[in-house]
């Protein structure tokens, strides 16, 4: 009999997420029937879009999240024993699965051949954070050769990535995040032009010394008073905004408060977009196998910042909350 260790969701966030919020609790699970498989959790991720929904998920369900999980057992051809599949399991040990999509997630998925390259970066770089940041560049975002880019949440898993493919686009990236050690990453290694700390700076201003030409692309992930700064005092004249994420305002009990921006989009006539990951489904592999390709030629580097063992979800997604990762945040079960 396998005993899966579960996360459930007890209570709902109010604020900052609290650890009596989930409950680990343990599971039996039954026999695996024809078309099933039982998996057991790898890697986990943790995610922004896990406090974002929250309001939306029904208490006592599995707390959602992606996976990175070993067939340990199959009745089902397509997921055959010992294999490696990336899927909307949830915080959970083991899992048993028929292969079919979690509904309004996605479809669990052998992984590809990854030519040597870790398991775990399923969920980040050749997963979805990666192919949020290939296609948001490169189909919402739109820079051309030249551009000027900023980038919020520039250190953290996609807006890392933003950066470099902005980069091989022949842009000057200006990467936006909460400290110094962040910015160093960004300039010394992943070759970003320059860094603002929003903590320690005033961002208009070093905005206005790292670009004084203005923005002509600008990837949110941030929202809230950041954004509004860019989009009214930075942005350059038919300039475009992709809107990926808010996180500034993930945690708060009341809608944050911001400067209007319809000024600076009405004055600027700026072409603003928001975008989910989940929109390029039809051709998620497209994004993965660009992502490993520019990884294999040296050309985008990833970072994993990994808490150790599954009881540890919980601090894990609080401290990615915080601001604690470089790169994506995982655990290592
Ligand atoms: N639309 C889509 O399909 C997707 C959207 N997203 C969104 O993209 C954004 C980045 O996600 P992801 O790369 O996975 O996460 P990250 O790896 O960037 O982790 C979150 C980061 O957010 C930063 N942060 C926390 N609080 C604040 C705040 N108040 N103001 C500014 N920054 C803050 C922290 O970095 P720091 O030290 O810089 O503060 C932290 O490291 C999120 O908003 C997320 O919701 C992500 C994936 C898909
Ligand atoms: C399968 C996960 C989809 C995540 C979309 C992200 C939204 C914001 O964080």
């Amino acid at each position: 009999m396998v005993v899966a260790k579960v996360f459930k969701f007890e209570k709902q966030f109010d604020g900052f997420p609290q650890e009596t919020d989930l409950k680990l609790v343990e599971e039996q699970l039954p026999e695996i029937k024809d078309g099933e498989f039982l998996a057991e959790a790898v890697y986990l991720s943790v995610d922004p879009y896990m406090r974002a929904y929250a309001p939306r998920l029904p208490l006592g369900e599995t707390y959602v999240g992606g996976q990175v999980a070993k067939v340990t057992e199959s009745k089902n051809p397509k997921f055959p024993v010992g294999k490696y599949v990336v899927a909307h399991f949830g915080w959970r040990t083991h899992t048993i699965s028929d292969g079919k999509r979690t509904p309004g997630w996605t479809i669990p998925m052998v992984l590809p051949d990854f030519g040597g390259l870790p398991a775990s970066l399923a969920l980040g770089v050749l997963g979805m954070p990666g192919n949020t940041a290939y296609f948001g560049v490169t189909d919402i975002l739109q820079p051309q050769q030249g551009h000027t880019v900023a980038v919020t949440g520039a250190a953290g898993a996609v807006g890392s990535l933003v950066g470099q493919i902005c980069k091989i686009k022949g842009c000057k990236v200006i990467g936006i995040a909460g400290s110094d050690e962040k910015g160093k990453w960004l300039v010394d290694e992943l070759g970003f032009d320059s860094f603002i700390n929003y903590k320690s700076d005033d961002v208009g201003k070093a905005l206005k010394e790292a670009a004084p030409q203005g923005v002509d692309r600008y990837f949110d992930n941030v929202g809230g008073e950041i954004s509004s700064t860019i989009i009214n005092q930075h942005m350059k004249n038919f300039g475009r905004v992709a809107v990926c994420g808010c996180i500034s305002g993930y945690n708060e009990k009341e809608p944050p408060k911001a400067t209007p921006i319809q000024k600076g989009v009405l004055r600027h006539q700026l072409r603003m977009q928001g975008l989910h990951s989940t929109r390029w489904e039809d051709k998620w592999m497209e994004g993965i196998l660009q992502n490993k390709k520019w990884i294999e030629e040296g050309r985008l580097k990833y970072r994993e910042t990994v808490t150790e063992g599954f009881e540890n979800m919980f601090k894990a997604f609080t401290d990615m909350l915080r601001g604690g990762n470089f790169g994506k945040a995982i655990v290592k079960v």
